[in-house]
């Protein structure tokens, strides 16, 4: 048991995330760094492997708890759900009023609410936090969305901005209060959606360059690090060239073709999709991209599936076209990755209404500037278009994206058209040209959809021509009357 509280932080939970986000608040001044994790070789390995960082090692609750200046602030980086709960439990029965518990992990935004009534329950300050970066976030400079109280990030923020990546533009810390409770998850988790959106867009653009002109991976790698340098540049597209460059040391192939197809998902992305479809958001870029990799791991359907018939001709690109190709590609996938973010921020405004949230949408596009995995150049655009109109509807229609769009969309549809045509499937791309054109259209369909609706289950429809809801006698003389709204 220390003798005395000397740590001013604590990190519960010693795995990749939780060890690096230490080492991370080790290194900056000031700091004293309290360590715990269930098992104790991960604290014991830590703590021998990183000398320098000078932590404070516990191996039971109470010591941990010990080592920690009042008012505590602890962070919990486990496995997110029942670890999470467990800790927070062993937490929760030691802190006293005024500690803060900050849960790092990638918890869905609902349980967030509950813990953090819960904790609230008892006097302590209990923050979600989203953390975004991966390994070398954690250690080097994550992008943080945390959530909770006012009040507990005036305790927490200056020293999450000391932790946090440096936007390059003008090195602030990619941290801000998101808002109250489960504010910060949320937010995590449609950064995650997006995550999710722009690595299928990327996939459909290199698996269309490669069919389309049989480039190899390693020449597609130096397209990708082309695109590298203007509007695409992004850590995705970067760290694209990189796995496409990668060689297979067992088989000399490119590791991308012995790397089997059938993509993994921890959930967040799923969430994104349930909760937008509860809010009524229409995120259906991201959709797709969850639903592509839940198809890509279907292998019996896929086997069962695969001498299906496909166009009757095989396609490429002549050539002297090729250029002209990957153009329209790089066109088509820069104006997907826009809705893939309006998606998104749509769903980050919905969240907010729905949940009591003032989220400031321009502050979330500027903290994901760096250390997030969906950091990119075009943020900035995104942070412009809220700072010229905070209540801006939809990104697609702010001056900068509505040009963009219209740079690139005769080239999005060639290539959502040679897709097709060559059988090569493109949900992304497909569903996003989908997307805009539906929100462009003067008139939708939806109209012969009220009307069936009315047919077979008097839901009743409104008129365009006077207010009122109104009802198709279809069973009787089909006179129209004015009636109660149905449910919806
Ligand atoms: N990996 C990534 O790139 C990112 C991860 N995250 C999130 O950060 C969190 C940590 O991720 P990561 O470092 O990958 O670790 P894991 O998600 O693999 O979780 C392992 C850690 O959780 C601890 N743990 C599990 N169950 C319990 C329990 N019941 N009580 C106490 N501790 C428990 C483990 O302790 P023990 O050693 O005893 O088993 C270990 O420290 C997760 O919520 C993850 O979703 C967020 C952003 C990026
Ligand atoms: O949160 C993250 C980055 O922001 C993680 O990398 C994310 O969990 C990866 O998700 P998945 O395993 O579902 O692809």
């Amino acid at each position: 048991m220390p003798e005395t509280a000397s740590a001013n932080i604590g990190v519960v939970g010693l795995a990749v995330m939780g060890s690096n986000l230490a080492r991370n608040l080790a290194s900056r001044e000031g700091n004293t760094v309290a360590v715990f994790n269930r098992s104790p070789e991960r604290t014991r390995t830590l703590v021998d492997e990183h000398p320098e960082a000078g932590f404070i090692a516990s191996e039971s609750y109470d010591e941990f708890v010990a080592s920690l200046q009042k008012p505590r602030t602890a962070v919990i980086m486990v496995q997110a759900g029942k670890g999470t709960d467990a800790v927070i439990s062993e937490l929760t029965a030691r802190f006293e009023p005024g500690d803060i518990i900050v849960d790092g992990g990638n918890a869905n935004f609902h349980d967030t609410i509950r813990r953090e009534a819960e904790v609230r329950s008892h006097g302590l300050h209990f923050v979600g936090m989203g953390v975004s970066g991966g390994e070398e976030g954690a250690l080097n400079g994550p992008s943080l969305m945390p959530g909770g109280t006012a009040e507990s990030y005036e305790t927490l923020g200056p020293i999450l901005r000391t932790i946090a990546a440096k936007a390059p533009e003008d090195g602030e810390p990619c941290v801000t209060h998101v808002g109250t409770d489960g504010a910060g998850h949320f937010v995590k988790m449609v950064h995650n959606g997006i995550e999710y959106a722009d690595m299928q867009l990327i996939a459909e653009a290199y698996d269309l360059i490669r069919q389309g002109t049989g480039k190899s991976p390693a020449e597609i790698a130096d397209i990708f690090a082309a695109w590298n340098t203007g509007e695409l540049e992004s850590y995705l597209i970067e760290i694209t060239a990189e796995v496409l460059r990668q060689v297979d040391a067992a088989t000399g192939e490119p590791l991308v073709d012995v790397i089997l197809d059938a993509a993994g998902a921890k959930g967040t992305g799923a969430w994104t999709v349930q909760n937008a479809l509860d809010l009524g958001v229409p995120t259906s870029g991201i959709a797709e991209a969850v639903f592509a990799r839940s198809l890509s791991s279907k292998a019996a359907q896929r086997e069962a599936s695969a001498d299906l018939p496909g166009p009757a001709e095989a396609w490429t690109v002549a050539p002297e076209d090729a250029d002209a190709f990957i153009e329209d590609v790089r066109r088509a996938l820069y104006a997907s990755k826009i809705i893939a973010y309006s998606q998104g921020f749509d769903e980050i405004i919905s969240g907010a209404e729905q949940f009591g949230w003032n989220i400031d949408k321009g502050e979330i596009a500027k903290i994901w500037r760096a250390g997030c995995i969906i950091r990119a150049r075009f943020l900035n655009r995104i942070a412009e278009a809220y700072a010229d109109d905070p209540s801006l509807v939809a990104l697609v229609v702010a001056p900068y994206f509505r040009d963009a769009i219209a740079g690139a969309q005769e080239s999005w549809r060639r290539v959502v058209q040679i897709a097709a045509g060559a059988g090569i499937p493109t949900p992304a791309f497909s569903s996003s040209l989908a997307y805009y054109d539906g929100l462009r259209a003067k008139r939708l369909p939806a109209a012969l959809i009220q009307g069936q609706r009315d047919f077979f289950g008097a839901h009743t429809y409104r008129r365009i021509d006077k207010d009122g809801v109104f009802h198709t006698l279809w069973s009787g003389d089909r006179t129209e009357i004015e009636t109660e709204p149905s449910w919806h």
